[in-house]
């Protein structure tokens, strides 16, 4: 589904991601973890078209993306939910959750995802006409995530979806997640929250001052010695 080589992104010429490779295959969820600051948003923003390459290459289903700009791949089927939601406030959900879908021409596909954000979550059907901003952290993300959606993706691309989260909610993001990829969408996790994150991933690779530094199965990278003492505290 995505192939990452060897790529770097920099800010005003200073580097935020040095040598970064990644895989990910249909249907698998993939997580991204490191500390703060070591370029897993870059990461994902440069998969997304957001911030331009300095070197090596994205290809997802076998094509290149490198001349394929940001909106053109949510064509493609790449979308990111960015981090902090960026949802508009003053819209409302329904309102929000239908600019998610102005790519998508079928309007049957266009109201099953809305069904199914509104079967998921029952909070955003009882409230599809209150605006966006009147939600709480964690039901602007599921938001966050439906609008996502509504582009029908092929891979989805969440960055910190659990951050700002009521604890009570963040079990259910997580829940979520894995029903998403029970739709048959890949999904591509940037988390601070490892232990979950690595729990729900097939596979992860761990990232520091924006290079990979160790890549395996979530459970194998979870009974790591060195990332359990590096990011989990044991
Ligand atoms: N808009 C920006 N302008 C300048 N530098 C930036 C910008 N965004 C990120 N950086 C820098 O790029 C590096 C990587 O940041 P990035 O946000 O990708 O890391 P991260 O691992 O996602 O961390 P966090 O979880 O804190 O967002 C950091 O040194 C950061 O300060």
């Amino acid at each position: 589904m995505l192939e990452v080589r060897n790529i770097q992104s920099s800010y005003r010429r200073v580097p935020a991601i040095r040598d970064v490779s990644l895989t990910l295959k249909q249907g698998e969820i993939v997580a991204i973890v490191g500390g703060n600051g070591n370029g897993k948003s870059t990461t994902l923003r440069a998969i997304a078209g957001l911030n331009a390459l300095d070197g090596g290459s994205i290809t997802l289903k076998g094509q290149n993306l490198s001349s394929v700009p940001a909106h053109d791949r949510v064509k493609r089927g790449l979308v990111l939910v960015p981090e902090g939601r960026r949802l508009f406030p003053r819209l409302t959900v329904e309102q929000n959750l239908m600019l998610g879908g102005f790519t998508t021409n079928d309007p049957h596909k266009r109201q099953e995802t809305m069904q199914f954000a509104y079967d998921t979550f029952t909070v955003l059907g009882e409230r599809r006409k209150q605006q966006a901003g009147t939600l709480s952290g964690g039901e602007q993300q599921m938001l966050a995530m439906c609008r996502g959606l509504m582009s029908q993706p092929d891979l989805l691309m969440l960055d910190e979806p659990s951050w700002g989260v009521a604890p009570k909610l963040v079990t259910r993001i997580f829940e979520t997640i894995q029903q998403i990829r029970q739709r048959g969408i890949s999904i591509l996790l940037v988390e601070q929250n490892i232990h979950r994150a690595l729990e729900i991933a097939d596979r992860g690779y761990v990232i520091q001052t924006g290079r990979v530094v160790m890549e395996g199965s979530g459970a194998d990278l979870l009974g790591n010695d060195e990332v359990r003492q590096a990011y989990l505290g044991m």
